[in-house]
């Protein structure tokens, strides 16, 4: 195959992908490419657009006669799609601006600037990409700064860049904003189920985390055969994710049907993550998505995951409990150690605790 090089496997398997990339050439190491998918047209530019009205944050938690309408949209999106574009979210243009910015000037900072705040072996947050146990796992094309965001006082800030100044300062208004916006996409989630207003963020707790994962997809040169990345759901309860504001990537599956995330100006990604797909017994689905790659454009997304406090037990709902639909999880407490458990092995973390 062409572009296929044996050889170079182990000399480049740990380098960041972005100094792969800038190697040039259209030789990438064997550990990126999907062999069970490559081919010319495997991540089609012509799938369809992902078809859903965006939802109206301000909406969801007013007391217009036209909430209820909106909640039926959102119980709708999260059955059907598990995920959503939201607007009138109440965070600033400028802040979703200046996030990308941030976030696109620390990765151009040169390697060693980067290399202050790589991630250790064993922790999670800090500058890096994919490292697997399993040598037969393959690697996305995507380089990363993963850090714990909020609550302020948790922040480690030693993996906090200092360069650009403005992402220290940017990331922790919009941390701030993003707990805001996820309580109240809670709140509406247990709402449109007919649930007490409160109970998801009940589960979710007080002492809950929101960590930032800047996603930067180098230009890959065999976009034909290499995820920015893999198939996956998320571990978190809900992850807002501000896309690129030019470069479409994110995919979304339903129904054994990919489809493109459009880029709606101003908007945010919402998904439900196994944690809600868990609290709202299976009602709400947590969304298969990837991220695909292109030849021409780097792209760069922030996601954030907000995780429940690891103390809280999470579980079903008893009132969606029912004669017609039984529980279909177990409890589950500190869901992310099982969730990385289990992808780490290539499985579905989900799987491990249905009933
Ligand atoms: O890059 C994106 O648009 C989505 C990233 C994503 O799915 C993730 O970080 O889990
Ligand atoms: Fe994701």
């Amino acid at each position: 195959m062409a572009g296929y090089a044996p050889s170079a496997k182990i000399e480049l398997q740990n380098k960041p992908v972005q100094e792969i990339a800038e190697g040039g050439g259209d030789v990438v190491p064997e550990r990126y490419i999907h062999r069970e998918i490559s081919g010319a047209g495997s991540f089609d530019a012509t799938l369809p657009y992902m078809d859903c009205a965006p939802i109206d944050l301000q909406l969801l938690s007013s007391s217009s006669p036209n909430r209820q309408e909106e909640l039926d949209k959102l119980r709708s999106a999260l059955h059907s799609w598990g995920c959503f574009q939201v607007v009138n979210h109440g965070m600033p243009a400028s802040s979703m601006g200046k996030m990308r910015e941030a976030g696109k000037q620390f990765f151009a900072l040169p390697m060693e600037e980067k290399r202050k705040y790589s991630r250790p072996v064993d922790d999670l947050e800090g500058y890096g990409h994919d490292t697997f146990v399993s040598e037969d796992r393959i690697l996305d094309w995507t380089d990363r700064l993963y850090l714990l965001a909020f609550p302020e006082e948790r922040r480690r800030l030693k993996f906090w860049p200092e360069k650009p100044p403005l992402l220290r300062e940017k990331l922790r208004e919009y941390a701030i904003k993003s707990q805001e916006i996820l309580e109240l996409v809670l709140n509406a989630m247990a709402l449109s189920l007919g649930l007490e207003e409160k109970s998801f963020l009940k589960q979710y707790g007080e002492n809950g985390m929101i960590f930032a994962r800047f996603n930067f997809y180098p230009r890959c040169p065999r976009p034909d055969c290499i995820l920015g990345i893999k198939q996956h759901s998320d571990g978190s309860a809900v992850t807002i994710v501000l896309q690129d504001e030019k470069v479409e990537g994110l995919q979304v599956l339903k129904d054994d049907q990919w489809f493109k995330v459009p880029i709606i100006p101003d908007a945010l990604f919402i998904n439900a993550g196994d944690q809600v797909e868990i609290m709202s017994n299976g009602i709400f689905k947590s969304p298969v998505h990837r991220v695909v790659t292109n030849s021409e454009s780097e792209r760069l997304s922030v996601a954030m995951f907000c995780t429940p406090d690891p103390e809280n037990e999470i579980g079903p709902s008893d009132e969606l409990i029912t004669d017609d639909r039984r529980q279909s999880y177990k409890k589950v407490k500190n869901y992310p150690m099982i969730y990385y458990h289990y992808y780490e092995l290539g499985e579905t973390p989900l799987s491990s605790v249905k009933i």
